[in-house]
């Protein structure tokens, strides 16, 4: 018999307000400055725990192999990392686009980690969570952390911030964007000079990616276009998701039923402080 979940947890998305782009490491990395805020909309990932030690993903994703999936990828690095012998069923709840620039894979890794700590019982810190996330993807501790914050380095350097929290129609283009495509163009912008963290909120948002992205996808240019009739849009991380920011729902809303179906989008408030801590937190309080 399948076991239900003994609890289950939101993997929020992700915006980056803006993206700029910094220069390139010797390691081929790119130095970013970016701002990361919230999304209340994300995909869930329900746990139980197993005695046998055994990992198992219900529902997996179709295209993407068990062990690339960031889900399992990141439950073996804590079983490994904390020494454990317990195991868990992981049933995912997928609703975020996959490739999308809103860091569904590295949301849905850090609800794991975070999740598998509190079922496990291990008590590991939040910093040392980070550390295991950034092994697994760039934007992965942001997500362990849940703070809106101010990123530099290839993400990883985090300072809190409180932008507004207004919200937020997303739209969605379906093509899916290569990370590694984007920065690796020749024409890519990479010159960007840093900016103080003080300067972040004033900043009115620039995604050095965009005009790449644009370039090279041109349902991208195309929405953009249309967006850009109601709402100053812009493009998240590498894209291919487009966003533009509103009061209140009901705006956001009325834009969004504009939208044509070819370009479908999803409207969420922006917050903060992520909805898998909101979550956290209540589980631990009960
Ligand atoms: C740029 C962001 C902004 O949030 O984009 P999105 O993925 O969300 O769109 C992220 O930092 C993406 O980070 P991450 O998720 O680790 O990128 P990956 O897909 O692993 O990167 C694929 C490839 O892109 C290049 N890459 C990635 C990040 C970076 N700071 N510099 C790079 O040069 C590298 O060649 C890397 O091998
Ligand atoms: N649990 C997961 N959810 C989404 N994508 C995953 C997952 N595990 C691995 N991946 C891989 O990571 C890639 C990037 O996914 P995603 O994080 O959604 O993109 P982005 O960072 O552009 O928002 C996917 O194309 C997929 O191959």
């Amino acid at each position: 018999m399948t076991p239900a979940p003994a609890f289950t947890l939101p993997a929020p998305a992700k915006l980056n307000l803006f993206l700029h782009i910094l220069g390139r490491r010797a390691d081929g990395y790119h130095e970013l400055q970016t701002l990361f805020q919230f999304l209340d909309w994300g995909d869930d990932l329900g746990f139980a725990g197993r005695d046998d030690g055994e990992l198992q993903l219900h529902d997996g994703l179709p295209g993407v192999a068990p062990e690339q999936n960031l889900i399992l990828r990141a439950a073996r690095l804590l079983q490994q990392e904390s020494g454990t012998r317990q195991g868990a069923d992981l049933w995912l709840t997928k609703r975020l686009p996959m490739g999308g620039g809103i860091g569904g894979g590295s949301s849905d890794a850090a609800t794991t980690l975070l999740g598998l700590n509190h079922l496990w019982g291990l008590g590991a810190s939040l910093d040392d969570l980070a550390a295991l996330g950034l092994r697994l993807g760039a934007d992965v501790p942001v997500f362990v952390r849940g703070q809106a914050a101010f990123a530099e380095g290839v993400g990883e350097k985090l300072t809190p911030v409180a932008p507004p929290e207004p919200w937020y129609l997303v739209a969605v283009p379906q093509v899916s964007v290569s990370t590694a495509e984007i920065f690796s163009d020749p024409l890519l912008t990479r010159d960007t000079p840093a900016i103080k963290v003080c300067a972040v909120l004033k900043w009115s948002g620039r995604n050095d990616c965009q005009s790449t992205v644009e370039r090279r996808y041109p349902e991208i240019r195309n929405a953009l276009i249309l967006l850009n009739k109601f709402v100053s849009a812009r493009l998240t991380g590498t894209g291919g998701c487009i966003f533009g920011s509103f009061p209140n729902k009901t705006e956001a809303d009325t834009v969004a039923s504009q939208l044509p179906a070819s370009l479908p989008g999803f409207v969420a408030k922006g917050s903060n402080t992520s909805m898998l801590h909101r979550a956290l937190a209540s589980l631990t309080r009960e």
